[in-house]
This record gives C-alpha cells, structure tokens and sequence, in this order.
C-alpha cells in the first residue's frame, strides 16, 4: 500500500482516545523532561543512600541497620498503599491539554468563516468546555498531591527521624552491639589510656559517634525522602511513557499492516470487509488507471460506497465523476492514492509522484512561504533552481490562470505573506491551477477545484491543460462542466448491488440529460415571469410612473395594437 496517512490518522484517534491531529508532541516532550529529571532524582539519592549505609553499618552495627530497613520496608508499603493513580492522572491531563491546544489551533486556522458565521459564542463555548476540564482535573490531582504530600513529609520526616534517632543510639546504650568502626575506636581507647578516665573518653567517644551517626541519619533519611518523592515523578513519567509508547505501537502496528477495526453498525446482507484482510493489489507504472472489480469500502469496513468499481481511464480519457454528497466520489480518489485500502480487485495506476497523478481539492491548501512557493507547491526553491525553471516560466503559467496582475500586486515573486488571508477564494483555486501548469502531470483529480472561479476563467483553464495533453478527472454536480469530458461515472446510481453507471458523455442520454436539466431550470426561472410581471406593474403603479403596463401575451398585444393606432 502507498501512503497510510489516513490509516495512521484512524488509528490514532480511536487508540488514543482524542482526534488525530491532537498534540502529541507535547506529550513526548513531557516524557522527555520527566525522563532527563529522573537522572538527577534517582541518581545522587541513591549514591548518597549507598555511602550512608556503609558508614552507618560500621558505626551502629547490623542490627540498627536491620530496624533501619524494616522502617524503609515499612513506610515504603504504606506509601505505596495510598499513593494514589499519578500515572492515569497524569496521562489523562496530557489528553485533556490536547484537547484544550487544539481547540485554539482549530480557532486560529478557521476564524475567518467563524467570523462571518458570528460563531464567537459557540467557539468561546468550546473554548470554556475544554478549558474547565483541563482545570477541573488539574485541581482534582491539586488537592490529591496536597494530602498525600501532607501524609508524605509526615511519614518520612518524622517516623524515618525517630527510628533513626532510635538506632543511633544503640552504640550509647548497648555498646556490645556497635558497629565495628565504633568497637574499634573503643579498643584503641582502651590499649592507650588504660587508667582512671577510660570511661569518660569512652563516654565522649560514644557521644562522638551519636552525632555522627546523626548526622547521616539526617543525610540518609533526605536521600531516602528524595528517593520516595521521585516515585510520585516515576509514576507520572509511566503516564507519558504509556502515551509515547501507544503512539509508537500504533505506528508501528501500521508497519506491519495490522490495524484496529472500528465497525459500528452494520446493514444486514451488507459483505464485511476486515482491515486485516485487504485482498485487492494495486499495481503501479502502468499507462492509465484502470479499477477491476474494486469495492470503495470506508476504512472501518463497514460501509461499502461503491460496489465493485470496473472503470478504465486511457490517458485523454477526460473523466467526470458526479453523484450525490456522501455517494463516494471522492473516496475513490483516496482509493487511488492509497489514502483507503484495496480491499478486493485490482487497482492499476500510474507511478507515484506529482508528475503523475495530481490532486487539486476544493478546499486550496496555501504553504507557508514566497510567492513563487506557492506556485511551486509542493516543490521548494531548491527542487525549483535544480529544475532549471525560470521566474519567466511562472509568469507565464500565472498569465494561463489569468493572474499575471498578482507578482505586481503582491511585490514579486519573493514577497512572502500569510497567503490565505491575501488571495481571495477565487485567486486562490487558481493558485492551485497554477500547480498544475507547473507540474504537468499526466493525471489531474480536480475535485470541485473550479467551483470558485468564473466560468469564462474555469473553460480557458481547463481547455489549456487539455492543449496540454493533461488528462483531467473532474469530481463535481455541475452539468456545465460535461463539455470538458468524455466520461461520465455516475456514482450512487444505477441497479442496487452496483450503484455506479459509465456512460460516454457524446451519447445522446447523457446530452439529453444535461439539456433536460437546463431546460427545467429555464421552465422554473419562467414561471416566476407572470409574479414578476404583476409585481413590476403594482411598483409603477404605486410610484405613479408613466409606463406602459407589462402583461401577458394578450395584454402585449392589445399595447402594440394601442400603439399602431396611435401612431
Ligand atoms: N475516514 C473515514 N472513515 C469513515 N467514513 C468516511 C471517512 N471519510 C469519509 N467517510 C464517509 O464516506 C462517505 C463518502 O464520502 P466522500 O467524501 O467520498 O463523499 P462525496 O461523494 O465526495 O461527497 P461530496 O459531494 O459531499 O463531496 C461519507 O458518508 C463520509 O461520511
């Protein structure tokens, strides 16, 4: 299969639970912060913990360390206990934040049409919606941390404090079970002062030691409150972690061809396709396009658009693909380009590549960038330069869209701009036209391409990529673009079980057709002649006008007849 975008977009949605374009890169910033703070938390804690054991083990002995344990052993059950869920917190807050930044950046692309809509309060709406969950969550995990932080400087600082206290003076009071650092200094005590004041030093010795050894009590107990912080950290980078890895899993799921079925309801009698059992082929490098016996079938499998599509478009095939919204025209566009599977059949089509096939959809698509960029799309300047193509050349492909006035309007060919916001919707279809001379592909898909553009503009355009040798695939209802075509594929007509029809657009049904349509739109514009009529003589009536009255036929002639008698 070509490209899987669309897939990857499916996937994405359905496996993490929020729209595909949602910002996961924020999410895989988060797990690398968490991640590279992780080294500096656990790092020194553990180091300091490894130092202060040895030293306390020589000075207090095995068995306070043993009560030291059993307190970590201790407290670390407990914490785990109540610790609450930080990792699913954490992960749905990173989904929420999505959500909240795309809505912005859904705002941002479409506030124009938001604007002419007046959909401020709807959008402010949303805004607030997704603001108040993020909120709403994050002071729900707020108050959470407060008690449990509360508990937890409770438990470490003062129950590690006293049991640590507790086991630094085992030496002072039971000497016979000091560590041996303490033993040792004691003996050396006693080989070199053997008099009357042995039991004081060996007094100042002990007290010694008890400072010390408090001393790394309170290293060791911060080091081990370090350690037991940084779990809250570590349960928070298993969150991220679990957002990157279901991302990384799905495309590499993707990979692999195995993807997740979303069916939902399913007509009876209707054939269920299976995303894992894609049958069809698609064969490239051929000549023209050519469908055997291929099914247009969403994604999920479960609605079939088409039935078993057999269509062969020969280059100079000009082909109109019409049919109610919703029927499947341009799904199978996306079967072409491998957006959709093959799920059954043979797809034959030429190679992959601009020069190729090329799409122009209804909806222009403007690049960050210069003029030229935009003309040059999808191509860069260096693609451009290496091309050997000149500035002169775009002239005179924006000369064939009839927008030669624009370099001059917009400051050449090097002005860079917000290029939506400049072109209006007509210039900008043209734009995209312009790609098209620029590329000259062997196939164009215009879909809706010239829905904006005048038609004086749309016929000078579309008889230039003929001249041109492009063969043009056109998605539209309008009837007024059948004379570019020799094909007509009527989908969502036709017997049930096929509901797809081929017809040549030089047989008369087709031509009776489109006259038959424009004959009813004539009929229904004169029926509205006698209201007008009437409606034209109140207003010059009530305005007192000295005109002669409008009628119909019979009152036309009697105003000739009045007339010639006059005269
Ligand atoms: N990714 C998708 N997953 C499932 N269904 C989809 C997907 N994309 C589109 N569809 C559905 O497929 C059907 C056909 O869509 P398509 O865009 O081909 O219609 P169309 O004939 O081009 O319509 P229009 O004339 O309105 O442009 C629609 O009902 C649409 O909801």
């Amino acid at each position: 299969m070509g490209n899987n975008n669309y897939f990857k977009a499916i996937n994405l949605d359905t496996r993490l639970g929020n729209t595909a374009d949602q910002l996961i890169t924020t999410d895989v910033k988060r797990f690398c912060d968490a991640l590279a703070s992780l080294y500096s938390n656990l790092g020194k804690p553990v180091l300091d913990i490894v130092i202060f054991n040895y030293q306390l083990v020589r000075n207090i002995g095995s068995r306070g360390m043993y009560g030291i344990l059993a307190s970590y052993i201790v407290t670390a059950t407990i914490m785990k206990a109540i610790t609450p869920p930080f990792g699913k917190l954490a992960a749905e807050e990173a989904r929420l934040e999505g959500n909240f930044r795309i809505a912005h950046s859904r705002l941002i692309t479409n506030a124009e049409e938001i604007a002419f809509y007046n959909g401020s309060e709807m959008e402010k709406t949303i805004l607030d919606r997704t603001y108040s969950q993020l909120i709403k969550h994050i002071n729900h995990i707020y108050k959470i941390r407060i008690a449990y932080n509360m508990f937890e400087d409770f438990l470490i600082k003062y129950s590690w404090s006293a049991v640590g206290l507790i086991m630094a003076s085992i030496p002072v009071f039971f000497p016979e079970y000091a560590g041996s650092a303490q033993i040792e200094r004691e003996k050396i005590l006693d080989k070199n002062n053997a008099g009357s004041d042995i039991l004081d030093l060996k007094q100042g010795s002990r007290t010694q030691g008890f400072i010390t050894n408090k001393r790394l009590m309170v290293g060791l107990a911060d080091a081990g409150g370090r350690l037991m912080y940084s779990y809250k950290e570590l349960s928070e980078l298993a969150g991220f972690t679990f957002r990157v890895y279901s991302m990384i899993q799905v495309l590499e799921d993707i990979n692999e061809q195995k993807f997740v079925q979303t069916s939902g309801m399913k007509p009876e009698g209707e054939e269920v396709f299976d995303i894992n059992k894609i049958e069809g082929v698609t064969e490239y490098g051929h000549e023209g396009l050519h469908f055997k016996n291929i099914p247009i079938v969403t994604p999920s499998g479960d609605t079939v658009l088409v039935k078993d599509l057999n269509v062969d478009i020969n280059p100079g095939d000009h082909i109109m693909v019409t049919g109610p919204n919703g029927s499947g025209k341009t799904s199978i566009l996306r079967v072409i380009s491998g957006l959709w599977p093959v799920f059954r059949g043979v797809l034959k089509r030429p190679s992959i590549g601009i020069n190729e096939i090329m799409y122009i959809p209804q909806r222009p698509y403007l690049s960050i960038g210069t003029l030229r960029d935009q003309i040059i799309y999808p191509h860069n300047f260096e693609d451009f330069q290496k091309s050997g193509r000149t500035d002169k050349e775009l002239f005179s492909i924006l000369k064939t869209v009839y927008l030669d006035y624009i370099p001059e309007r917009e400051g050449g060919m090097n002005a860079v701009k917000v290029w939506k916001d400049v072109f209006s919707g007509g210039e900008k279809q043209r734009i995209q036209m312009a790609r098209l001379f620029y590329h000259h592909p062997r196939y164009v898909v215009l879909d809706e391409a010239t829905s904006a553009v005048s038609p004086d503009v749309e016929a000078l355009m579309y008889g230039s990529a003929q001249d041109e040798g492009i063969t043009i695939i056109t998605i539209s209802h309008r009837p007024s673009l059948f004379k570019y075509h020799t094909l007509l594929l009527k989908v969502g007509e036709g017997e049930k079980g096929k509901n797809w029809i081929l017809e040549s657009i030089s047989s008369s049904n087709t031509l009776i057709e489109s006259v038959d349509t424009e004959i009813k739109k004539i009929e229904g514009h004169l029926s509205d002649v006698a209201e007008l009529k009437e409606r034209l003589n109140e207003i010059n009536r009530e305005l007192k006008l000295n005109v002669p009255l409008v009628g119909n036929d019979d009152d036309d002639k009697e105003l000739k007849h009045a007339k010639r008698t006059l005269i």
